[in-house]
């Protein structure tokens, strides 16, 4: 099976960290994440990321440079993350499609129950 395509921003602010919990209802809810989303047809990265920021948290955002590409293969599937460098463009969120949002300090960040494919992800900013 192909991987799924999911993209993810790293958004930051004041040396913080934003991370976004998933709504109970959805497919691993429950769970800390990136806020980003699926790739739909035709569109780059950059604009996937811009379409789900605002529709999950009517933010705007700048999408800087690529972070990390992590490959994780869940029991249902694999999937293929791509992480970008991402500015917001406002100040306001909006809790539109996530249950909370934090901005974390990097040391933070282990507190968390993020989803299992993030773990390269946390450990990469650590290490920085
Ligand atoms: N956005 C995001 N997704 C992640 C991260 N880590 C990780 O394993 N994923 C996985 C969880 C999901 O299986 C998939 C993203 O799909 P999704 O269902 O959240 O995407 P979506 O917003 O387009 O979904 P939908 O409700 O519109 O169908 O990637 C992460 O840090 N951020």
């Amino acid at each position: 099976m192909p991987p799924l395509i999911v993209t993810a921003a790293l958004l930051r602010k004041d040396s913080k960290i934003l991370i976004t919990k998933r709504p109970a209802d959805k497919q691993q809810g429950g769970f800390w994440e990136f806020p980003g989303g699926k790739l739909q047809n035709n569109e780059t990265p950059q604009q996937a990321l811009k379409r789900e920021l605002r529709e999950e948290l009517d933010l705007e955002i700048e999408v800087g440079a690529i972070f990390e590409v992590v490959y994780h293969r869940y029991d249902w599937g694999p999937v293929l993350i791509l992480v970008y460098e991402c500015l917001p463009l406002s100040e306001a969120i909006r809790n539109l499609e996530v249950d909370e949002h934090r901005w974390l300090t990097v040391e933070q960040l282990p507190e968390y129950d993020l989803l299992p494919a993030d773990r390269p992800i946390i450990d990469k900013l650590l290490q920085q």
